[in-house]
């Protein structure tokens, strides 16, 4: 019962007043299915089969009226009537189905977009912990099997409603016989009780299942290079019989659970009847009519009482899935980087961004800090580089600077004003990144361009190209700026990937520039091509450079080095190339030992 409150509670706060209309239409689906149970009463009489004393069986009497009235006209009244009831309630019950349908769909949505918006608002923090496909796992699986709970909270709902009205008809009609049903229904669902729990397990098996299953398929698609380099294939394809025969072993589980629950109430159905006719003919010598009703109720209550069992079952294996969205939700909340909620323009970066006594570390609970005492400035306007060895913690100061990381002591400062939660969109929006690893959809040059400027004319994209260097080999594609790319661009070398990616960064006409080891994975034509780009780039926005081929930022206006977390070097490319006994020289006669 909490559960379907905590389910009513996350409807109700979506839906709100029309889920009490829907509460009421079912009501009236049940009324409506009373009176035809009601109606019985008179038709027994008139078929004259049998002798019907309307004082055995209570309410009877209410269609006394009906005595005087000749059959051949009654007769077609009563089932006239009877029609008319239940065409109404089909179109009321299709109503109501349509109606609950909405609902779903809607909480479906409002579930969806209340997650992504979450997620998409989170800190950076919040990604470097997160698996990714856990997160496509509750967007695409669990998210859908949450809100299958809401149609089968309605679906409670209208069973409860519906039998709750034919309970109240029942006892008036035959009192004896509703308790006796209601007491055993009742003893059934205590004893079923045991299904639920089990429904909730195999809930959350299947929730753990899902998530493995969309890991694994994520990594090894994304691998799949490695996976066919390596002739892994056997393997992989060994992970996914095991997990998908566990997968189908739960389904079954789950479907046995199902039946058998049913069945015990389907079995317990036919004894009860047996015995209770048995009972009713043996020790109180009832009439004919009232074992009719006894049949009639009989046949009409248990399948509801069945069916109520089934939809807790429904509801208890769907819960995991629902507790691991507003899991997620919650997260999401308490990681909640920034509330977008107003026009925010980008910043114009004029005069410097300087770090001032940052350090910082991913792991609070550990001593050692990822950065420590960092202290710079970047000129605006003027080129600045990142080196050091791998690990040395290039990117993380770039991402403290892009606002991702925080720093846990010291400040950044853009123009003067420390860089914090006010005013971190406004910074973002003033930036461009070019990751290492270029993300391109697969579409057309022009979408992946104008996906961050859509009112861009042919003349901006062709401009921001030409910045790039990319002008000359899309002019030689088949169809120019409407070349399809294939997926990520795969139909493109690196080298071109990276000059779209950049061209792409500059359209947007941004105050700053982040180039994340953008020619690291590139032949020396490709980086000179980039190089050339940032030469033309130079003086019209502050550019950050972090690089491992120290070739791409020979010209840079600042190199800045680390080592191990520290800065150990700063100045121009030139000054830091003499001083021989220092990191940066040391990096410099490294690459020259392995260039050929
Ligand atoms: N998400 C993370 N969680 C914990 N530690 C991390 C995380 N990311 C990086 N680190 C650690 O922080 C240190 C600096 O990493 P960072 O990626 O900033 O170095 P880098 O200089 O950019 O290296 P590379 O040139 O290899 O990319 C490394 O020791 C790394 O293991």
């Amino acid at each position: 019962m909490k559960q379907i409150m905590f389910f009513l509670k996350q409807i109700h706060s979506f839906a709100g007043r029309v889920l009490y209309v829907n509460l009421a239409a079912m009501m009236a689906i049940g009324l409506l299915e009373g009176v035809a149970v009601l109606l019985l009463i008179p038709l027994i009489g008139l078929t004259g089969i049998i002798d019907f004393d309307s004082s055995s069986i209570p309410l009877a009497g209410i269609f006394s009226f009906m005595d005087d009235v000749p059959v051949h006209i009654s007769l077609p009244v009563i089932l006239s009537v009877f029609v008319i009831l239940a065409i109404t309630q089909n179109l009321l019950y299709q109503k109501i189905t349509i109606r609950n349908t909405i609902i779903q769909q809607g909480f479906l949505r409002h579930l969806r977009n209340k997650t992504y918006n979450g997620i998409l608002h989170s800190k950076w923090h919040f990604f470097i912990n997160k698996r990714k496909s856990d997160l496509v796992n509750i967007l695409t699986s669990e998210v859908v099997r949450a809100s299958s709970g809401t149609q089968s909270v309605l679906q409670f709902m209208s069973s409860l409603i519906t039998t709750m009205i034919q309970i109240v008809l029942a006892l008036l009609l035959a009192p004896t016989i509703t308790i006796f049903i209601l007491l055993c229904g009742g003893v059934l669902v205590l004893f079923n009780r045991k299904f639920l729990k089990r429904s909730l397990e195999l809930g959350m098996r299947n929730y753990e299942l899902g998530k493995r299953y969309i890991g694994g398929i994520t990594d090894q698609i994304n691998g799949i290079k490695d996976i066919k380099s390596n002739s892994l294939e056997r393997s992989r394809l060994d992970w996914y019989a095991d997990i998908t025969h566990e997968m189908q072993r739960e389904q079954v589980e789950y479907m046995k659970l199902r039946t058998t629950s049913q069945v015990y109430y389907k079995a317990a159905s036919a004894i009860l009847i047996a015995a209770f006719i048995y009972i009713a003919l043996m020790m109180f010598n009832a009439q004919l009519a009232q074992l009719m009703l006894i049949i009639v109720i009989f046949s009409r209550l248990w399948p509801r009482v069945a069916g109520i069992q089934a939809s807790l079952e429904q509801i208890a294996t769907v819960l995991p899935a629902f507790k691991a969205v507003q899991a997620l939700q919650q997260e999401c909340r308490v990681q909640e980087e920034f509330v977008e909620n107003q026009q925010i323009d980008p910043m114009q970066l004029n005069h410097q961004i300087e770090c001032k006594g940052v350090y910082f570390r991913y792991n609070q609970q550990e001593p050692d800090y990822t950065l420590e005492n960092v202290d710079f400035t970047v000129p605006a306007y003027k080129m600045t580089a990142f080196v050091g060895r791998s690990g040395a913690g290039k990117s993380t100061l770039v991402d403290l600077l892009m606002g991702l990381n925080h720093p846990e002591k010291g400040e950044v400062l853009l123009d003067g004003k420390v860089l914090t939660k006010q005013n971190v969109l406004s910074l973002r929006r003033a930036m461009s990144y070019v990751p290492q690893d270029p993300f391109l959809f697969n579409t057309t040059v022009r979408e992946n361009l104008q996906l961050v400027k859509p009112d861009a004319t042919d003349e901006d994209l062709w401009e921001a190209l030409q910045f790039a260097s990319a002008d000359s080999f899309v002019e030689k594609l088949p169809q120019g700026l409407d070349t399809l790319i294939g997926d990520r661009g795969i139909k493109l070398s690196g080298g071109e990937r990276q000059r779209v990616v950049l061209a792409r960064a500059i359209l947007r006409k941004p105050s700053i520039l982040v180039l994340d080891e953008a020619t690291s994975s590139l032949d020396t034509e490709s980086e000179a091509h980039i190089q050339e780009a940032l030469e033309r780039l130079k003086g019209k926005m502050t550019i950050l450079v972090i690089a491992h081929r120290l070739s791409t930022i020979r010209n840079s206006d600042q190199v800045i080095v680390l080592d191990e977390g520290k800065i150990v070097q700063k100045g121009g490319f030139k000054q830091l190339a003499q001083d021989k006994s220092k990191v940066f020289n040391h990096l410099l006669k490294k690459q020259v030992e392995i260039a050929p």
